[in-house]
């Protein structure tokens, strides 16, 4: 094992997602069986002492992928020489906080954060954001780093993704491993799209089998847009496990590449693509290659698709608006 390193940031590494995904990259799960990680665990004041004893696990486990863990509660610290940043820590909604409440108090995490990514981060970072509002919270770190390039920034719908692939396995009763090209479009929220209609199960159009459209639009889209909020109800908590699995996909695919033939959804910085805003960071149907990432195009949008997608990047455009009028993006 003679590769260099990868630096990888964990900020919340004392939270519950934390404690389910330092040890999947610690045992390469992340990024690959032959490539050794320094962790870099970013925790405020109080979250300190729970992350020193993770590590202390960590360190029990004796990962022979795992070349060091430092913790910090500084982002300066923790962002220097970060090669992958997985920004899990967040302010949670409370009870009586409002909507702009919750995007002003993750404002002053995701500003400072992503100025220290700017500032002290490597040349290749690449940055997940987990932590919610995840779309607009990367919006808000991606804008405090104007030095990195601007498709560094992404957001977590991956989860989603997977959400919806486990639901349309259960429906058609084919295993995950045979369906392909679903697509979550727009906000890690209850407005989401998750798309079919270009998805195949076992090489078939997965509407056509389906072939129930009411199914869809009162079964399908709600189950997975909710399956945050029904995770809550049943666990007393939200979803951990899956969320740092989820995390897990996503990086690992953007940076080993998508399957031929096949997608993933991504929350990216828009480029117009399929009439959402440019800039807007949406979810969208990505294909992974060589660490890179490109929208797949020439999708037909039906009408069932497109004001779905619209509803969702209404949202999306409604959040934008709420942080900029908030100083959050310059
Ligand atoms: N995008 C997605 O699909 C999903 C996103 N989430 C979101 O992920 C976030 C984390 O979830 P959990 O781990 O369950 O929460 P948690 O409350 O268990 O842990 C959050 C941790 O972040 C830390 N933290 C808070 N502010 C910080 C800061 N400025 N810097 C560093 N650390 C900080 C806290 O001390 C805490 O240890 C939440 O915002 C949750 O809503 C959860 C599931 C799925
Ligand atoms: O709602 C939450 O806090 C957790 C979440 O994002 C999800 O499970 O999709």
């Amino acid at each position: 094992m003679t590769r260099t390193p990868v630096n990888v940031t964990v900020t919340g590494a004392a939270g519950q997602i934390g404690y389910a995904l330092l040890f999947r990259i610690a045992s390469g799960h992340l990024l690959g069986a032959d490539v050794p990680v320094k962790l870099r665990l970013l925790e405020i004041p109080q979250g300190l002492k729970a992350a020193e004893g993770t590590a202390m696990e960590l360190d029990d486990c004796a990962f022979p992928l795992l070349q060091g863990i430092d913790i910090s509660d500084d982002p300066n610290v923790a962002f220097d020489g970060a090669n992958v940043a997985l920004l899990v820590g967040a302010r949670p909604r409370t009870k009586g906080m409002e909507r702009g409440d919750l995007l002003e108090a993750n404002g002053g995490i995701f500003k400072p954060q992503g100025k220290a990514i700017n500032d002290h981060a490597a040349d290749d970072i690449k940055v997940l954001v987990v932590g919610n509002p995840a779309n607009t919270n990367a919006l808000i770190a991606q804008a405090a780093a104007p030095d990195v390039p601007r498709e560094r920034f992404t957001a977590m719908t991956r989860l989603d993704h997977n959400r919806a692939l486990s639901q349309l396995s259960k429906k058609t009763g084919t295993p995950v491993s045979e369906i392909q090209k679903l697509t979550i479009w727009g906000n890690h929220s209850a407005t989401q799209y998750p798309d079919i209609f270009h998805a195949t199960v076992a090489g078939k159009n997965a509407a056509e089998v389906v072939g129930d459209q009411k199914w869809l639009a009162e079964d399908f889209i709600p189950t997975v847009a909710k399956r945050g909020a029904a995770i809550i109800e049943a666990r007393g908590a939200s979803s951990a496990a899956s969320a740092a699995n989820a995390a897990i996909d996503h990086v690992h695919t953007w940076v080993n590449g998508t399957a031929a033939g096949d997608w993933t959804s991504m929350g990216i910085p828009s480029d117009g693509s399929y009439g959402v805003p440019e800039g807007l960071i949406s979810s969208f149907p990505v294909t992974t290659k060589d660490g890179t990432y490109e929208i797949v195009q020439g999708l037909e949008i039906n009408d069932f698709s497109r004001e779905r997608i619209d509803a969702s990047v209404k949202e999306l455009t409604e959040e934008r608006e709420a942080v900029r009028g908030l100083g959050l993006l310059g």
